[in-house]
C-alpha cells in the first residue's frame, strides 16, 4: 500500500512532512514528490503518470499555499482520491483553502484544514482501510488509545 504525498515549494516541506511521520507509523509506505502545475506542469504529468500506472500509489495527498491549483489539477489527471492540504502562505491560508475546496462537480478534492497534513494521512488511512482489514485494526487500536489518553489527561476518569 502506498501514498504520494506531493507538495508545491520545498517551503512547504516542514508541513507537509507531518503526513509522512503518520504514514510512517501506520507502516505504510510513502513517497514525497515537490511538484507544481504552475512551475513544472509537464513534470507534473509525467510523474503523475507513473505514481499511478508503473508504482501503483492508491492515494495522493496534495498540499500547496496561495493560489493553489496543485490538488485540482491532481484530481483532474487521476481517479485515485485526492486529499488537499491548504498551506498557509499568505493571508491565513483562506486563499488556498477556498481554491482547493471550491472544486467544480465531478472533480473533488477532498479538503482537509488549514496546515493540518496531519488529518490528511489520518483520511488516507481510513481510505486505505477500506481495502487493508490489517489497517482497519490498526485504526481501531489507535481511536482506543487516543480515547483513553483523552480521559486520562483530561481527568475525567475521577469524574
Ligand atoms: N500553489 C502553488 C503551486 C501550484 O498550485 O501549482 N505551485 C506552487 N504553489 C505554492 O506557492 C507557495 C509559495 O512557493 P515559494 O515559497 O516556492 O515561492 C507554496 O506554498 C506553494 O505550494
Amino acid at each position: 500500500m502506498r501514498v504520494s504525498i506531493i507538495y508545491g515549494s520545498k517551503s512547504d516541506k516542514d508541513i507537509m512532512s507531518k503526513a509522512g511521520v503518520l504514514l510512517g507509523e501506520f507502516g505504510i509506505e510513502y513517497k514525497e514528490y515537490i511538484l507544481s502545475a504552475h512551475r513544472v506542469p509537464e513534470k507534473l504529468t509525467e510523474v503523475l503518470e507513473k505514481l499511478e500506472k508503473e508504482e501503483g500509489h492508491e492515494c495522493i495527498i496534495a498540499g500547496a499555499g496561495l493560489a493553489a491549483h496543485l490538488p485540482g489539477v491532481i484530481a483532474s489527471h487521476t481517479t485515485l482520491p485526492v486529499i488537499g492540504v491548504p498551506i498557509n502562505a499568505a493571508l491565513g491560508g483562506m486563499d488556498s483553502l477556498l481554491s482547493i475546496v471550491q472544486m467544480p462537480k465531478s472533480i473533488p478534492v477532498a479538503t482537509v484544514g488549514i496546515n493540518n497534513s496531519f488529518n490528511a494521512a489520518m483520511l488516507s488511512i481510513q481510505i486505505l482501510s477500506l481495502k487493508y482489514p490489517e489497517l482497519k485494526e490498526k485504526l481501531e487500536l489507535y481511536r482506543k488509545d487516543m480515547k483513553e489518553n483523552f480521559i486520562k489527561d483530561s481527568g475525567l476518569e475521577e469524574a
